[in-house]
């Protein structure tokens, strides 16, 4: 805990000068400043017996979670703060890989501390069977799904007043019987985070395209292989240019109308904030969360969730000398001449070519 809270104080340090005066950006430091230091006294303890030394531990960390809980919405607030103060040009491409990096970095904090917490707090020994702390040894992959469906649908027609219907089936290739409910070990409110978000965005998509009627369904593949567990969601919500994928994992782009800051922090749902962290999310343990998409038709979301539980690792960003490096390297790139024109294009295996 305190080397992760140690790496990103280090770390925020990196963000533009105009970012790190923003008021919300000021305030999240300290939040972490105090965290770190709230940590290090337990160095300094002495005369405590181990069960009150293990009862003020946990009272501290869930000080610290609950202390944390608005980081993401505050550090959007700051990041809208500086677009009104100094423009949308202030948006400086690292700060892409800072909020990625601090984003993933929060994702582990929070899950050491509810794991410690319900395996060693008052809440030891009260785990549901198969459970580990947030760990479901069984986890089923069709149950998570279809309460993230139950809940989008009622979602959409609270905004649309309908809802597609969402079809789930499962392919185990791995068992003899390809019917076999696949389940896995993992932690079922990261999963529901993210095929929550994927799914109100494609019925989002349908009924924006399709109008109230006739609304086609949202189909939900779920398939295990020897390395990946995969839940593919298809929708026909008329998709988007390729062009305009990757910006849907920018933070802050959206195409939902942008909050006005009036100081409050605004709910989550603003900021566009979903895709990326769910990304985060199927990439702490070493998965990962791909969009394809075919403009006018419709948009395949997929989620990789490694199926052998010795490299499903959690993922954290490393602060050492070359992160500093990087942060100059990504400054420097936005201003490095291109050596492409843009008539050209690059396909990957050493030839290009100019476009007729
Ligand atoms: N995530 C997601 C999406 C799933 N379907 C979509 N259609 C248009 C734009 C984004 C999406």
């Amino acid at each position: 805990m305190p080397v992760r809270l140690a790496h990103i104080i280090r770390e925020i340090n990196h963000l533009p000068v105009n970012l790190l005066k923003m008021p919300s950006v000021e305030l999240v430091q300290s939040w972490y400043h105090r965290s770190f230091e709230d940590l290090i006294e337990f160095a300094k303890i002495r005369g405590k017996s181990e069960n009150e030394m293990a009862d003020k531990f946990d009272l501290a960390l869930k000080k610290i979670r609950s202390r944390h809980d608005t980081v993401v919405e505050t550090m959007a607030q700051g990041i809208i703060e500086l677009k009104e103060s100094h423009g949308k040009d202030a948006l400086h491409p690292s700060i892409q890989y800072f909020l990625d990096r601090f984003y993933m970095n929060r994702i582990g904090i929070r899950t050491l501390i509810t794991q410690h917490l319900l395996i060693c707090g008052e809440e030891a020994g009260k785990s549901k069977t198969n459970w580990i702390g947030c760990f479901d040894e069984e986890c089923s992959i069709a149950s998570v799904v279809f309460d993230a469906a139950t809940n989008a649908r009622f979602l959409c027609e609270q905004v649309y007043l309908c809802s597609p219907d969402v079809i789930i089936e499962e392919h185990n290739a791995i068992e003899d019987n390809e019917r076999i409910p696949i389940r896995m070990t993992y932690v079922p409110s990261h999963l529901y985070h993210m095929v929550f978000e994927l799914l109100k965005n494609s019925m989002r998509a349908v009924v924006e395209k399709n109008g109230e009627d006739r609304l086609p369904e949202v189909k939900v593949l779920i398939t295990k292989g020897k390395e990946d567990h995969t839940i593919k969601i298809s929708d026909r919500g008329g998709g988007i240019p390729k062009s305009e994928l990757e910006q849907l994992f920018l933070y802050h782009y959206t195409t939902a109308p942008q909050p006005v800051s009036t100081g409050d922090v605004p709910a989550l749902a603003g900021y566009g904030y979903g895709l990326p962290l769910s990304r985060l999310y199927a990439k702490y343990f070493g998965g990962d969360l791909q969009l394809f998409s075919m403009e006018g038709y419709g948009t395949d979301a997929l989620i990789y969730i490694k199926a052998v539980l010795g490299e499903a690792t959690e993922v954290l960003p490393l602060y050492n000398k070359r992160t500093s490096q990087t942060y100059s390297e990504v400054k420097q790139s936005v201003n490095q001449m291109k050596d492409w024109s843009s008539s050209s294009y690059y396909d990957g295996h050493g030839h290009g070519y100019l476009r007729g």
